[in-house]
């Protein structure tokens, strides 16, 4: 199945007009598109009309148990279904998901000072073969359940991640920003594991971009294919959706080792 798996994230989710036209875009490119979004923007705003207190430490949100309900109503709620019902208005057949729906994938927490912060492995793509088969538009949110029934909150890029593993579909993440940037705001067009480790070091990769970088690495070598990370603002982007190339402007984060089509295919 030639699937490419998509993650917005950023003020893209707060933008009704972008959201439409690259909705437009999807169907006039007749590409099977999984979507996976995030909505740390409108989590922001729930927290400050509530008057809760706001933390993250390496670019991840700290998650009392008391404030998920907030978290999900945002993100699994509000975004989810703000961004199903743009779809619906393109013509195109969302369905709105979370990470465990059909078993896709197991969360558990990360670390008692997140609180209710996940991290999440692939479990079953059967949910996803059979929606994608049927033509209708995956969406999905960065909401995921542990074994014990607790709803966690998932990094949108590492929710992405797990969904391209599952699938062995390339995944392309979008973002406010260009790319990743030096230390003199100038693209870095392309980022293999060891320099990825340098600008880390150093400081000029960080907070949200680390998270970002990390885990499109993760996935770059669980695909065996480059991942893109590109800005949604780009004009060439909706372009570059139909574009089998995957011609995206921004930074290719490049596996250690690409597979052969055949171990691709294999996955
Ligand atoms: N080297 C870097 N290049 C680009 N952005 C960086 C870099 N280091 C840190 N950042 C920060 O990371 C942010 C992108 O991550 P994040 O906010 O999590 O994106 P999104 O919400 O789209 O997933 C940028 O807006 C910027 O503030
Ligand atoms: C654990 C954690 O940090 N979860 C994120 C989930 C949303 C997200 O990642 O949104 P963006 O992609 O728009 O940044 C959060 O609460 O902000």
């Amino acid at each position: 199945m030639n699937v490419l798996v998509v993650k917005v994230g950023g003020a893209f989710l707060d933008d009704t007009a972008i959201a439409s036209a690259f909705f437009e875009a999807i169907r006039a490119s007749q590409q099977q598109i999984v979507l996976v979004h995030g909505g740390g923007n409108a989590v922001e705003r729930l927290f400050n009309d509530l008057k809760l207190p706001s933390e993250k430490i390496d670019g991840l949100r700290v998650t009392p148990k008391s404030q998920i309900q907030y978290v999900v109503g945002a993100l699994a709620g509000t975004v989810n279904k703000q961004l199903c019902a743009l779809a619906q208005q393109a013509k195109l057949n969302p369905v709105g998901l979370s990470l465990f729906d059909g078993n896709m994938t197991q969360a558990t927490k990360v670390s008692p000072q997140l609180g209710n912060v996940g991290s999440v492995s692939c479990t079953d793509k059967r949910l996803l073969s059979t929606l994608l088969s049927a033509d209708y538009l995956p969406i999905i949110s960065s909401i995921g359940a542990d074994k014990d029934g607790e709803l966690l909150n998932v990094n949108a890029d590492q929710a992405a991640v797990v969904i391209a593993k599952l699938l062995g579909s390339p995944l392309v993440l979008l973002s406010d920003v260009a790319g990743v940037l030096d230390d003199s705001k100038a693209l870095i067009p392309q980022l293999t594991h060891q320099h990825i480790s340098d600008l880390i070091d150093a400081g000029t990769i960080k907070d949200g971009m680390s998270v970002k970088v990390i885990a499109a690495l993760d996935a770059a070598n669980a695909i065996g294919q480059p991942v893109h990370i590109a800005s949604w603002r780009n004009s060439q982007l909706l372009g570059s959706l139909a574009d089998k190339q995957r011609a995206f402007a921004g930074t290719t984060i490049m596996p250690d080792k690409p597979l052969s089509k055949e171990e691709r295919k294999a996955l």
